[in-house]
C-alpha cells in the first residue's frame, strides 16, 4: 500500500534523507519513530507529495507521491506534524472547507469523531488550545474514511484520555482493513497499535521490524533488596549489577535467568521483583548506538 524505494534528498546543509525504503502492507498498523531531527516529517512530506526526491520513489496504493500529489492529498487521510490553520477560522469552518475539498456530501463520521473526542467545533482556532487544534486534525484527517491514513505525531498535545480515545480509534481502523503510517515519540501508543515498526536516525533506516520481535529482544530486569551491605557489595561486583539505593540494586541479564540465579546465589535477600523494559528504554539503546542491522 505504502512502498518508499531508497528515497534521498539532501538539504544545502547536509542533512535530510537517504536511501529510505519501507513497505507498509494492507491493513498493517506502522510506526516509524525515532529522535528530533532524524528525519520523521521529511519522510512523510515525500508521501504526501509535498517534496520531490533527488532519488528514489514513493508510491501510494501504486500513486506516484510526486506525480499524481493531488490524488494522493485528497484520497489519504493525512495528519500533518503541525497544522496550518487559515487565520479567523473556527472549528466547524476549518473541517467543512475540508469536507468541501474533497466533495463529502455525508457528514456524519465528522460528527461521530467530533463527539468522540469532546470539543467544541465552532471555538475560533486563534482561541483553541493546542490539544483542541489537535483534535481538529484528526477528525480532518479521519472523517472522510479514507483507506490509508499518513499521521505525523498524531497524539502530541492529548491528555491521557484522549490519548486513549485516539487509540482505540486507530484500533477500530485497523479491524477495518485500513492501513496507517504513523511517526511518534509516544512508545506506549505504538506498542498498542503497531504490527512493524521502524527506527529513522540521522536521515537512515537504523531498525525495522515487527513488534513482537521488539517484544522479544526487552531485557528482564529484577530489583532486588539485600539486608546486608557486605551482599550489596557482593552483587555490585557484577558488570550486569547497578545500585539503585542504599540497599537496593537493579540486575539486569537479558534473557539468561540462570546466571542471575548463580549472582544471588547465597546472598540474604529481603525482596524480589522483576521491572520489564518497556519499549521506549528498548529503543533508547538504539538512538544512542544507532546501529545499522
Ligand atoms: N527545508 C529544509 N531545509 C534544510 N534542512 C531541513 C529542511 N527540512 C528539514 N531539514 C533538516 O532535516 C533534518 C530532518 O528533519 P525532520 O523535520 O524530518 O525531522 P523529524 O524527525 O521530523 O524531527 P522532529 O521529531 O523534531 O519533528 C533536520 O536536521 C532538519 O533540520
Amino acid at each position: 500500500m505504502i512502498v518508499l524505494e531508497q528515497v534521498t534528498r539532501s538539504f544545502s546543509n547536509g542533512r535530510g534523507i537517504f536511501d529510505v525504503s519501507l513497505q507498509v502492507r494492507k491493513g498493517e498498523v506502522f510506526g516509524f519513530i525515532g529522535p528530533n531531527g532524524a528525519g520523521k516529517s521529511t519522510t512523510i512530506r515525500h508521501l504526501m507529495g509535498f517534496m520531490k526526491a533527488d532519488s528514489g520513489k514513493a508510491t501510494i496504493c501504486g500513486l506516484d507521491c510526486w506525480n499524481d500529489a493531488t490524488t494522493v492529498k485528497r484520497s489519504v487521510g493525512y495528519l500533518p506534524g503541525e497544522i496550518a490553520f487559515i487565520e479567523g477560522m473556527t472549528g466547524t469552518s476549518f473541517l467543512m472547507m475540508m469536507d468541501g475539498m474533497r466533495a463529502i456530501g455525508d457528514t456524519r463520521r465528522k460528527s461521530e469523531l467530533i463527539e468522540r473526542f469532546e470539543f467544541n467545533p465552532d471555538t475560533p482556532i486563534r482561541k483553541m488550545s493546542k490539544g483542541m487544534k489537535q483534535k481538529v486534525g484528526i477528525v480532518a484527517a479521519f472523517m472522510h474514511d479514507p483507506q490509508v491514513y499518513i499521521l505525523d505525531e498524531p497524539t502530541s498535545g492529548l491528555d491521557p484520555l484522549m490519548q486513549q480515545r485516539f487509540v482505540e480509534l486507530v484500533l477500530e481502523e485497523k479491524q477495518r482493513g485500513k492501513t496507517i503510517f504513523m511517526s511518534s515519540h509516544m512508545f506506549r501508543e505504538m506498542e498498542k497499535t503497531c504490527d512493524r515498526a521502524a527506527m529513522i536516525k540521522d536521515g537512515r533506516i537504523v531498525i525495522e521490524n515487527d513488534m513482537k520481535t521488539f517484544q522479544r529482544e526487552k531485557k528482564q530486569r529484577f530489583h532486588v533488596t539485600l539486608r546486608t551491605e557486605e551482599d550489596i557489595k557482593r552483587l555490585l561486583s557484577y558488570p550486569q549489577v547497578k545500585k539503585l539505593t542504599d540497599a537496593t540494586c537493579e540486575v539486569c541479564v537479558g534473557h539468561d535467568i540462570k546466571s542471575m540465579i548463580d549472582m544471588l546465589h547465597g546472598l540474604d535477600i529481603v525482596s524480589f521483583h522483576g521491572v520489564e523494559e518497556n519499549l521506549e528504554e528498548l529503543f533508547l539503546h538504539y538512538y544512542k548506538r544507532g546501529e545499522s542491522v
